[in-house]
């Protein structure tokens, strides 16, 4: 496992890792992290129980190991597709304080990359995905393909530090580049490398750092927008 997570010790700048894919270290304080997992744990709650629950999807490998929470449109699997209701029950609304963290990861990206500058200001926020990833959990690379909009996907890690590998647009092999999400960093990906295969291989045990809201497991968001503008 150490060889999966070596880089950690090493400095960890802000940087395009490659061209539309920007890594911001830190991004969150410990306080806002915890402050984002409450909110969601209080969301999952509310929606405990009813047609659209946190839960495993299963997908065309079987079932998940990753339990996921959808906000503003439910992400819905055979056939894959965001829909506003499941079986009758709204889906619950995108929190509107995940605007406000799209434009603060935009403008820090865009400082690093011209792939992102023209997103800069210009991204809507329209649905996430909370993902819980239980301990010893991971997701397979596939391609984030549902949002017609090309604009890019931000990405918030709180909990376990996980792998998080970057494909290419061709095929779930090589070329990739791994990139160690700590709690509190912000991985930003779009322009060329919007359609990339991507996943998450492994989190690592033992690494979720005290009062960011979780006692075990991590938690990514992922906040998208669906239609084009
Ligand atoms: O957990 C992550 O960092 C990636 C999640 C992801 O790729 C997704 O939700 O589509
Ligand atoms: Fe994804």
């Amino acid at each position: 496992m150490a060889t999966l997570f070596d880089d950690e010790g090493l400095d960890r700048p802000v940087r395009e890792v490659i061209p539309g894919v920007v890594h911001l270290p830190g991004f969150l304080s410990l306080e806002e992290s915890r402050a984002l997992v409450e909110q969601a744990r209080g969301l999952a709650r509310q929606v405990a129980g009813t047609p659209t629950a946190m839960v495993r999807p299963e997908v065309g490998a079987g079932q998940m190991s990753v339990y996921i929470l959808s906000l503003g449109y439910h992400w819905q699997t055979k056939p894959y597709r965001y829909v506003r209701s499941v079986d009758g029950a709204r889906v619950p609304a995108l929190p509107e304080n995940y605007q406000g963290l799209v434009d603060r990861v935009l403008d820090r990206a865009a400082a690093v990359s011209d792939e992102l500058s023209p997103w800069r200001g210009r991204m809507r926020a329209e649905t996430a995905l909370v993902n819980f990833y239980p301990p010893g959990s991971h997701m397979g690379m596939h391609v984030d393909g549902n949002e017609e909009s090309g604009a890019p996907v931000v990405s918030l890690s709180i909990g376990q530090s996980a792998l998080f590998r970057m494909g290419n647009p061709d095929n779930r092999g090589r070329p990739y580049r791994d990139v160690s999400l700590l709690s509190g960093d912000a991985i930003v990906f779009g322009g060329p490398a919007r359609r990339n295969y991507h996943g998450i291989p492994a989190v690592q045990p033992g690494t979720t750092p005290e009062g960011c809201g979780l006692k075990d497991g991590r938690i990514n968001i992922t906040i998208r927008e669906v239609d084009p503008h």
